[in-house]
C-alpha cells in the first residue's frame, strides 16, 4: 500500500485542511499520515481561531512519521508562522522526502489569513523550493509573482515570474474565476492547460487542500506530473459535482462520491 503524509492544519468542520487530505488519500485506497501545524476553530461559514503547533513539536511528529513509516509522497498546506516552516523544511531536507506538493495556503476560503505576514518570505524562500509541484491559487499566485492575474495570459506571466526562483513545477489553479475552471501547469517552461468547466456550486470549501492532497496520491502512485494532475482534477470535478450540500455557509465536497 501506498503511503502519504499530509502537513497541514485541522479544520473542526471537516472539510478543508488536515481533514480533507486524510479523506482525500483514504478515498485513493492510500495510507494517510499527518504531521498536524495547527489547530483551527472553523466551520463552513469562517474561521473563529487558530492555535499554531510548537515548532519543535511538529519536529517531533515529522520525525515519527519518517523514521518509522516512510511516505512515498508529502502534501504541506497550512504552515502559519517562520518556525514551523523552518522546521518543516529541515526535516524533509533531513530525511531526503520526495514527491512534495506545497499548497502555499495563505487566506481560506472565508477570508482569514492562514498564514502570518511575515512569514511568507521564509514561506518562498525554504518551503516552495522543495515543491515537485507547488499549487497557488490566483490571489496566492497574485502574491508570489506580484502582478495582478485578469487573464490566463496573466496567468502565464505570474508563473514565469515565480519559476525564475523555484525549480519545480507550479499550478495556478483558476477555481476564483467566474466562467471557468481552467488551471494552469508551467513545468520548465512548457505549458499544459487543463481545462474545467465550473461547477455552479458555493460549496467549494477545501478545493485547494483536496486537490494538492490528489496530486500527492497520484505521485505516489507513479504518475507524471501531468497525469497526476489530470486524475486529480478529474477527482475534485466529482467531488464537487456531487452536490453535498452541508451548513450554512460554503460547505464541503464529496470524498467519496466515487466509492459506490
Ligand atoms: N466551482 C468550481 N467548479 C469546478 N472546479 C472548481 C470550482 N472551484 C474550484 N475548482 C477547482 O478546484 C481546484 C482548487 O482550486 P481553487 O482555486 O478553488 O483552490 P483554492 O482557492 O486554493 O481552494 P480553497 O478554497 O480550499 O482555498 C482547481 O482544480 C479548480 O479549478
Ligand atoms: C486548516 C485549513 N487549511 C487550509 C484551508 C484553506 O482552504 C482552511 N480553510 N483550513
Amino acid at each position: 500500500m501506498k503511503k502519504v503524509l499530509t502537513i497541514a492544519g485541522s479544520d473542526s468542520s471537516g472539510g478543508a485542511g488536515i481533514q480533507a487530505d486524510i479523506k482525500t488519500i483514504t478515498a485513493h485506497k492510500m495510507y494517510a499520515m499527518s504531521a498536524i501545524t495547527a489547530l483551527t476553530a472553523q466551520n463552513t461559514t469562517g474561521v473563529y481561531g487558530v492555535m499554531d503547533a510548537d515548532a519543535d513539536f511538529v519536529k517531533n511528529q515529522i520525525d515519527c512519521i519518517f523514521t518509522d513509516i516512510r511516505p512515498d509522497a508529502v502534501k504541506i498546506g497550512m504552515v502559519s508562522n517562520i518556525e514551523i516552516i523552518k522546521a518543516i523544511a529541515e526535516k524533509l531536507i533531513e530525511y531526503k522526502a520526495d514527491n512534495i506538493v506545497v499548497d502555499p495556503v495563505m487566506v481560506a476560503t472565508s477570508g482569514s489569513r492562514l498564514i502570518s505576514e511575515d512569514a511568507m518570505e521564509t514561506l518562498i524562500k525554504e518551503l516552495l523550493p522543495l515543491g515537485s509541484v507547488i499549487t497557488p491559487n490566483i490571489p496566492e499566485a497574485e502574491v508570489l509573482s506580484g502582478i495582478d492575474i485578469k487573464s490566463e495570459e496573466d496567468m502565464i506571466k505570474a508563473a514565469e515570474i515565480i519559476s525564475e526562483n523555484i525549480d519545480g513545477a507550479i499550478l495556478i489553479k483558476g477555481g476564483h474565476y467566474d466562467d471557468n475552471a481552467n488551471d494552469l501547469l508551467y513545468d520548465n517552461g512548457n505549458i499544459h492547460w487543463f481545462k474545467g468547466k465550473r461547477v455552479d456550486t458555493k460549496n467549494t470549501h477545501g478545493t485547494g487542500c483536496t486537490l494538492s492532497s490528489a496530486i500527492a496520491c497520484n505521485l505516489a502512485a507513479g504518475y507524471s506530473k501531468e497525469e497526476s494532475i489530470k486524475n486529480a482534477k478529474e477527482y475534485i470535478t466529482g467531488a464537487l459535482k456531487d452536490g453535498l450540500d452541508l451548513g450554512k455557509g460554503s460547505g464541503p465536497l464529496n470524498h467519496m462520491y466515487n466509492l459506490g
